[in-house]
């Protein structure tokens, strides 16, 4: 890994800075596996529902469709436009969507925050046993894709050839639900033929569990059903024709489920496996990333200023990876910033801490550092990390961490107003300048010629718009274009300011961004996913 990384930065820090300082939140509905949901339509606590169950079954819902031969659905968010049909029948679809959409944005799509729910879901009720591999690049269907979720009344054949479409022989069928049927069960307010509607105080939602530790992600499904003292309902419900659990289970003559209860680690290996490559199964046309694992020292939040005396002021702050091992209180992390063959070197602060949800998850602390440099082509830092007298560099694999220095969104120039539901507008001015390697820079002079903006035949700003959809919670965002126009030379810098605003409705609350692009034939520079976070509001 080298930072930047567009593609996976941003869902790293979705997935690991769970809580407190920068926390994302994603994973706070299942920061406890336990039996009560927040409706967010009722505005409140539900009980009898459990919100990581409802992720995991909405994740295999959305994959349930796939055609691997044919490489089409598998796990695309289509199930958001899927959500009035009997196979998703339950609130748990609708409710899913709008717990994620808060994290959406043009680097996280819906599809790819179903899948890093299943993995904060099986993680928490797992209590961080079960961390399933994570990789992004997921895209959002614009449509629903066809029918074809398993149903409980359903033969064993159908089922078989469902499974088989989605990439899943027999034994990997069996594994598969059983996985599933973990946590949670079956509710009568949803499937009040195949078990009783209750509507107690403790069980608003009249769940039945599937066994005995529902809010556990273990093995006890197999154990009591290989025991006959099982409870699930699709095992052995009063109604014959929905024990589809029992008629999968004994596919293979019960060798697979005897397996699973005999060993807990043997279950949850197999689990870990087959639930990745559910999250992992996708249309053809989507080229996932690797693994994404927590990323040791990471930039973030970078600003820069161009002062009209020719210098940059550079803020930012810097991610660094706790270690057990090491004594945080002495640690200390100072910013070499390297410009042309100047060296300035910024102490920083810590500013914060981002804690995981559960054990065995990382946590990070993180330092604010700003530096006046002068301007020169080719900025970047090494970040030094000193633990007891301990000095440690952090060069991104030799090269320094780059500062992106031809396009420089000027957020104090810059302004947004955004509503969830009505006009929004976005005014951004940008510093352009343009890069030429260092080597040909000589003298001052010369880099201020050099640095001429009218090297780009256009300077763009792109909006990433979110437009509502039809029969869907989920917006699809489309990055829209606006030209922008010059508005001033910064005299002695090399860079000139430009500027461009844009008005549009949203219906949205995930986190919006913009990109300020240059074109030129000699190939694009582009300042990419910004966040109207962090420009103040358009008076
Ligand atoms: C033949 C295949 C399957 C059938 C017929 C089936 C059917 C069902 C039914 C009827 C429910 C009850 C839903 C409710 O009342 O809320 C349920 C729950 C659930 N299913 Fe499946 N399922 C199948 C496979 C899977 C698979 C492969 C997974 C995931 C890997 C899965 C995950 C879940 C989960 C987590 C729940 C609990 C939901 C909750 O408590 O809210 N299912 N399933």
């Amino acid at each position: 890994y080298t930072w930047p990384d567009t593609k996976v930065d941003h869902l790293e820090a979705l997935l690991y800075q769970q809580q407190q300082y920068h926390g994302s939140l994603v994973g706070s509905d299942v920061r406890f596996c336990f039996l009560t949901t927040f409706d967010l339509d009722k505005l409140r606590a539900i009980s009898g529902r459990l919100t990581a169950a409802e992720w995991i079954r909405v994740a295999y819902h959305d994959m349930a469709t796939a055609d691997v031969e044919a490489g089409t659905g598998g796990l695309d968010a289509s199930i958001s436009f899927e959500t009035d049909r009997g196979e998703n029948e339950g609130p748990a679809f609708n409710s899913t969507m709008k717990q994620l959409y808060l994290s959406h944005s043009a680097k996280s799509s819906m599809a790819d925050l179903i899948a890093m729910s299943a993995v904060l879901a099986v993680g928490s009720c797992s209590d961080g046993k079960v961390w399933l591999d994570y990789r992004g690049g997921r895209i959002d269907a614009t449509e629903a894709g066809p029918l074809g979720v398993p149903e409980p009344h359903q033969g064993l054949d159908k089922h078989t050839e469902i499974f088989r479409k989605q990439g899943f022989n027999q034994e990997e069928m069996i594994g598969l639900v059983a996985c599933g049927h973990s946590v949670g069960g079956v509710h009568g307010s949803i499937f009040p033929k195949i078990v009783p509607v209750v509507d107690e105080p403790g069980n608003e939602a009249s769940l039945h569990p599937f066994d005995s530790t529902a809010v556990t992600f273990d093995n006890h499904v197999a154990v009591e059903f290989t025991q006959n003292s099982t409870q699930n309902a699709l095992a052995f419900g009063h109604n014959k024709t929905t024990r589809s659990d029992h008629r999968i289970f004994t596919a293979d003559g019960g060798n697979l489920i005897s397996r699973m209860a005999q060993d807990n680690d043997f279950y949850l290996a197999t689990c870990k496996n087959l639930l990745e490559r559910m999250i992992d199964t996708v249309p053809k046309n989507v080229e996932l990333s690797g693994v994404i694992e927590p990323i040791a020292t990471k930039p973030d939040y970078i600003n820069i200023v161009v002062n009209e005396d020719g210098t940059l002021f550079v803020s930012g702050e810097i991610r660094t990876i706790q270690d057990k091992a090491i004594d945080r209180g002495s640690r200390q992390v100072v910013v070499h910033l390297k410009a042309a063959d100047k060296k300035i070197s910024a102490a920083t602060t810590r500013n914060g801490e981002s804690l995981p949800f559960h054990e065995n998850r990382p946590s990070f602390d993180w330092w604010g550092f700003n530096a006046t440099i002068p301007i020169a082509q080719g900025l970047s830092f090494d970040v030094e990390i000193i633990d007891d007298g301990d000095s440690k560099l952090e060069t991104n694999g030799g090269k320094g961490f780059p500062l992106q220095t031809d396009i420089i969104p000027q957020t104090s120039k810059s302004c947004s107003s955004t509503t969830v539901k009505g006009p929004s507008t976005i005014n951004v001015t940008a510093a352009v300048g343009v890069s030429y390697p260092s080597h040909q820079i000589r003298a001052v002079t010369d880099l201020i010629k050099i640095l001429d903006e009218a090297n780009f035949d256009s300077v763009i700003l792109s909006v990433d718009i979110p437009h509502a959809q039809q029969n869907s919670l989920v917006p699809r965002i489309e990055p829209t274009p606006v030209d922008m126009k010059k508005t001033r030379v910064l005299e002695g810098t090399g860079y000139s300011l430009y500027s461009g605003s844009l008005d549009f409705g949203a219906a949205f609350q995930g986190l919006l961004s913009y990109d300020v692009i240059g074109r030129r034939a000699l190939g694009h520079s582009i300042s990419e996913f910004n966040s109207f976070d962090s420009l103040r509001r358009c008076s």
